[in-house]
């Protein structure tokens, strides 16, 4: 193995990354708090204001992506769309079956520059993760308790809140609603027998009802619906531990961009809509399987240096006020002070370890193992 690969292997990397990465998070959280204020003055500069701060803490992980693990992502869609992207705004389908699919859909976004204002109909429990859930709040993404009786008010009411939104934004949904898991899979074929719908072989059944309320509310201010399907080269199971030991993957994203128009205004028929298309991904999965590539040209959109800017920019802010509180430190040569250094560390890290394991499918909630509506998020 070359050195560098040893190197970016080595605990006291991922330490100084991590480091990092919370502190940077926590200093960007207590500035959009700051911001509250301005929200009464004027709104949509405070919402642009908040764009650019959550832009230093979400680019940081994409920035781990590109350039730290070298991780490819190869986009594989049609020449005629290609200039929409990043300059209208968009609902996002995308299938949930990697630990890391959120990140390189945040890739695509940093790449077509709406990465600060990316949205996604999240579990609420995500509201809760330190600095990436806090971030989230000020950028009005939409939670859900994955309990339609409940979600049915809140998920309406945050989405018309982003009817004036001042920045172009891509609105992430992941219909399926939880990560794949066979046993997910098993009962939510069940299901789809018991309905009368076509079985899908690498999909869940997607739940209709957050995309149609999603389309229904967005009208006028969405253009489009980008289906997206997303693949990794030789059967590659990436995580975000791979990442952070810079293991480097290979991603395919296939996207066909449909009219917001073309799709049907009834929610029944919308219903309709979205699991004919998730057959078709189904279709599209298939035939990658078979022939390691999508339908269509490679149009991938370069690497832009910003996001690794902005990360030297806060490695070299925070490393230099570590570096001196370290020698001074171990200067006093106080065991007691070192010890308890040492304790924060290991306090610190296992924080991180915990905010990394929410990325993890088999950490993942019971959501999709139960029939019916059984279903619980604990
Ligand atoms: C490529 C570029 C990418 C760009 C990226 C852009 C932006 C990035 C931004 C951020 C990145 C960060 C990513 C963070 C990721 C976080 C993601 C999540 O948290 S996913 C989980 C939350 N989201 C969702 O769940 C969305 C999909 N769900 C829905 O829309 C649901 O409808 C709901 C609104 C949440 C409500 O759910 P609920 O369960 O209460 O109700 P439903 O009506 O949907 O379900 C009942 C319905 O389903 C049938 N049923 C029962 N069991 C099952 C089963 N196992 N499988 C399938 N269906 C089942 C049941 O019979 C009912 O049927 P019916 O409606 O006919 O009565
Ligand atoms: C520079 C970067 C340093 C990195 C070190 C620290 C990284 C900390 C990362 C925290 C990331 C938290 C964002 C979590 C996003 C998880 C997305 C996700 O996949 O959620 C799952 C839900 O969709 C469904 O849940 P399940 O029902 O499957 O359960």
């Amino acid at each position: 193995m070359e050195l560098f690969g040893l190197f970016k292997m080595q605990f006291i990397c991922h330490l100084v990354i991590c480091y990092v990465f919370l502190v940077s998070g926590l200093i960007v959280n207590f500035l959009q708090l700051c911001t509250l204020p301005l929200w009464a003055i004027n709104k949509q500069l405070a919402r642009k204001v908040n764009c650019r701060l959550a832009y230093c803490i979400s680019s940081q992980m994409v920035a781990l992506l590109e350039w730290w693990s070298g991780t490819e992502c190869t986009l594989y869609t049609d020449p005629e769309s290609y200039p929409f992207y990043g300059k209208e705004n968009a609902i996002v389908i995308l299938n949930h079956n990697f630990e890391i699919d959120f990140l390189c859909g945040w890739t695509f976004c940093e790449r077509f520059g709406v990465l600060g204002s990316s949205k996604v109909l999240a579990k609420k429990e995500l509201a809760y993760v330190p600095v990436i859930g806090w971030m989230w709040y000020f950028l009005e993404i939409v939670f859900c308790k994955r309990k339609w009786e409940d979600d049915q008010k809140t998920v309406v009411q945050s989405l018309q809140r982003l009817k004036d939104y001042p920045e172009n934004f891509w609105f992430l949904l992941y219909c399926e609603g939880t990560r794949f898991t066979q046993k997910k899979h098993k009962i939510s074929m069940e299901v789809a027998e018991k309905k009368g719908l076509p079985k899908l072989k690498y999909h869940l059944l997607p739940r209709t009802k957050g995309f149609c309320v999603t389309v229904q509310h967005l009208r006028g201010t969405v253009t489009a619906v980008y289906d997206s399907t997303l693949n990794f080269r030789n059967n590659q199971i990436p995580t975000l531990l791979g990442i952070l030991n810079g293991k480097k993957y290979h991603a395919d994203l296939y996207v066909r961009r449909l009219p917001l128009d073309s799709i049907p205004e009834n929610e029944a028929e919308c219903a309709m809509w979205l699991h004919k298309l998730y057959q078709e991904k189904d279709e599209f999965q298939e035939k990658y399987n078979l022939t390691g590539c999508f339908p269509g040209p490679t149009l991938t959109p370069p690497c832009r240096p910003w996001a690794l800017l902005n990360w030297l920019f806060w490695i070299l802010l925070l490393l230099f006020p570590l570096s001196v509180l370290l020698l001074q430190l171990f200067q006093s040569g106080s065991a007691f002070i070192i010890f308890t250094t040492v304790v924060l560390c290991f306090a610190a890290s296992l924080g991180v370890r915990w905010m990394i394991s929410q990325t993890e499918i088999n950490k993942g909630s019971s959501y999709g193992n139960k029939e019916g509506q059984l279903n619980n998020n604990a």
